[in-house]
């Protein structure tokens, strides 16, 4: 397969080294105006990638048979849109981010949209990718054209398994989404590791049971124990994680809140229910990300 991978952090420099490893024709897609893109990866099993793969040609976007989009959630929807027209109407696009609400914002793409949630794991380590932990990759049609799909599980099963095709992938989206919804905005707001949330455990609860709620409502016959007993073994399975919302607070970063409980939020107004504690949660994160803005600010070069 040809793919661009739109993202080139550590998700997407994982698949771009396990693609390049099974022989696809692969380029990055950047921010910056570039024309190579530097993958550095070491694996799960220690092996190391470390390859220069061409970037940002229009060319080999117009004739890719995928793109892969690993951004941030906040992140994809524009940086599509701009890309969209270059690409092949018949060129899947996959959206593998954390959160939901970014099939919404595509409503208008004409290309066929899938949706993938991922539990691998990897982090930035200075210049390197390092494979955490392997893990499950749940990928299904996010818009109609999408439903003819289901053969790309193949090749990508083989470039970094787990893979799996969900011809309705909402229920993996959600359980992924309540997960996040619990793990990352309390994390954060606590500045605590994964595993710490089992001193937590009443406002745990709490949370979850709300998420359930409005799961029920979205058509999802989950009950609240089942989700709180999946959301304490991913705790307990990434008990030593930072989240990913905690590690961003700290970095004085954008989060994904308004993609997770954000998302949560705006399903439960639609639904005429409350969810208090997700809208505290909620509140606490924003106040966080506007006091990293203003320090962002205040240390802009242009105010010197
Ligand atoms: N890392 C992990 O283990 C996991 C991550 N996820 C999810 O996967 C998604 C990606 O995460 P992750 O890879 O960690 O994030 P990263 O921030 O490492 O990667 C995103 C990359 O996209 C680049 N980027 C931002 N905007 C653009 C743009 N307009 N055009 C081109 N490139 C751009 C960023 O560059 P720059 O640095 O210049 O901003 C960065 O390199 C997130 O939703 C995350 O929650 C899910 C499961 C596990
Ligand atoms: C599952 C969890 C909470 C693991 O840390 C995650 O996806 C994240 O940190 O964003």
């Amino acid at each position: 397969m040809k793919v661009t991978v739109l993202g080139c952090g550590a998700i997407g420099q994982l698949w771009l080294a396990a693609l390049a490893r099974q022989g696809h024709e692969l380029q990055g897609w950047l921010r910056a105006p570039q024309t190579l893109c530097h993958v550095n990866v070491t694996g799960a099993n220690g092996m190391r990638f470390q390859q220069d793969l061409p970037a940002n040609s229009r060319e080999f976007l117009a004739n890719s048979d995928l793109l892969l989009v690993t951004l941030k959630a906040f992140q994809v929807s524009l940086a599509v849109k701009q890309l969209a027209a270059t690409l092949n109407a018949s060129c899947p696009v996959l959206l593998m981010h954390n959160g939901m609400g970014t099939v919404e914002e595509l409503h208008a793409l004409r290309q066929p949209l899938i949706l993938g949630v991922t539990t691998q794991a990897a982090r930035r380590e200075g210049s390197a990718i390092i494979h955490v932990a392997s893990g499950i990759t749940h990928i299904g049609p996010g818009n109609e054209a999408g439903h003819a799909h289901g053969g790309l599980a193949g090749p990508l099963q083989h470039a970094l398994p787990d893979v799996t095709w969900h011809d309705n992938i909402s229920a993996a989206s959600w359980r992924k989404l309540a997960a996040n919804c619990v793990i990352n905005p309390m994390t954060a707001v606590f500045n605590c590791p994964n595993g710490e949330l089992r001193n937590r455990a009443c406002d745990v609860k709490t949370v979850c049971n709300e998420v359930a709620r409005v799961m029920q409502r979205e058509g999802h016959p989950v009950t609240a124990d089942d989700l709180l007993n999946y959301v304490w073994r991913v705790v307990d399975s990434t008990a030593e994680n930072i989240s990913s919302m905690l590690q961003d607070v700290r970095s004085q970063r954008h989060t994904e809140i308004d993609y997770i409980t954000g998302y949560l939020l705006r399903r439960a107004r639609a639904h005429g229910l409350s969810a208090p504690a997700n809208a505290r949660l909620y509140e606490q994160i924003k106040r966080k990300e506007r006091a990293n803005a203003r320090i962002n600010a205040a240390c802009s070069p242009l105010r010197k």
